[in-house]
């Protein structure tokens, strides 16, 4: 378990991580998501003791990361699958690693067959793709058998097989009972790969949440309904207490009624559809929406960056705020 408490750290002027407190249980994958510069990296330095917090704690099963008798087999980490010698053999790196750690030499050939790399295990990183790359900076996490497990955008430059790979070794070292914590940018990934999330926008939480709980409350549902008779459309909708919104495009969203309750009106009034289309916003729309305002750069006006928005995550903390009211009401 990894429990932060009040996390901050500060570069100068910039709080690149603020005030985070949130805990990471094992047996799930646990997503930490946020645009580029949220942080995250930054964070996952702190918990493995390569960065000092300016104020806060950082714990790992009670302890911090420098008081850990045999880290290397209490947590395995990727945060720079670069940071290697790129002249020493996928073998001789991760034989250095496990010498240095007391780790027996067959667990280098068992965690290279893992990560699919013992037919190149002989030659030397630096010729190595940004994947293969990736997977040996795995093979190094997984090298002491850790029950906890932390990677910072391990599909980054990865094919899809690759994605797909790694997803499934996530999910399987969770379901083994390990706490897995992985960073990523990208909503549509963490969808696919992490039972909890956690996002964080300008080094601030923005959402500490189940995955179900997430998607249940940003998959907004709404139908689209197009027509050449859109006033008419309107005013039969609105007499039955439907409220069709006008769009930039000239189609309707109805938020408040069913398929089949407009289509039956519209065919009473002999109303002609172009389109009538029940339609469910994307994770990702939900995850920008949460995050607008908390991205550093955005693209402006000819490519310009634009000034960052305030009030980033307002809308979900008003959603949360209503729904925390809701349930003392
Ligand atoms: N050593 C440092 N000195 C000054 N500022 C820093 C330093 N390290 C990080 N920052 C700043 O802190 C903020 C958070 O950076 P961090 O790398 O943790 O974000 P991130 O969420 O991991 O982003 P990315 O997805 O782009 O890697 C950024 O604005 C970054 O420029």
């Amino acid at each position: 378990m990894i429990e932060l408490q009040g996390l901050t750290k500060r570069y100068g002027d910039k709080t690149a991580v603020d005030d985070l407190t949130f805990t990471v249980r094992p047996g799930v994958v646990t997503g930490f998501l946020g645009p580029n510069g949220a942080g995250k990296s930054t964070t996952m330095r702190m918990i493995l003791g390569l960065d000092h917090p300016t104020s806060g704690d950082v714990t790992i099963d009670g302890k911090h990361y420098a008081q850990l008798s045999d880290p290397f087999t209490y947590m395995g980490a990727l945060l720079d699958a670069k940071a290697m010698h790129g002249g020493r053999s996928a073998y001789n790196h991760l034989l250095c690693l496990a010498q240095a750690n007391r780790i027996p030499r067959a667990r280098v050939d068992e965690v290279l067959e893992t990560v699919g790399l013992t037919s190149v295990a002989k030659q030397r990183s630096k010729g190595f793709s940004l994947g293969m790359g990736q997977r040996l900076g795995i093979a190094g996490a997984l090298l002491g058998d850790p029950r906890i497990l932390m990677f910072d955008e391990p599909v980054n430059g990865l094919d899809p097989e690759g994605i797909h790979w790694i997803r499934n070794l996530m999910k399987g070292l969770a379901a083994q009972g390990r706490t897995v914590f992985v960073s990523s940018h990208l909503m549509s990934e963490m969808a696919l790969t992490a039972e909890h999330l956690v996002v964080i926008g300008r080094g601030k939480l923005l959402a500490d949440t189940s995955m179900a709980d997430f998607i249940e409350q940003n998959s907004r549902s709404y139908i689209r309904v197009r027509t050449p008779q859109p006033e008419r459309l309107k005013d039969v909708l609105s007499v039955a207490g439907i409220n069709p919104v006008l769009t930039g495009d000239g189609s309707f969203e109805i938020h408040d009624g069913d398929p089949a309750k407009v289509g039956e009106l519209a065919a009473q009034h002999q109303l002609v559809l172009h389109e009538l289309s029940p339609q469910r916003a994307s994770l990702e729309e939900a995850f920008m929406q949460l995050t607008a305002g908390s991205v550093e750069y955005h693209a402006g006006v000819h490519g310009e960056p634009a000034a960052p928005q305030p009030n980033w995550g307002g809308q979900w903390q008003q959603k949360q705020q209503e729904k925390r009211q809701g349930k003392e009401a």
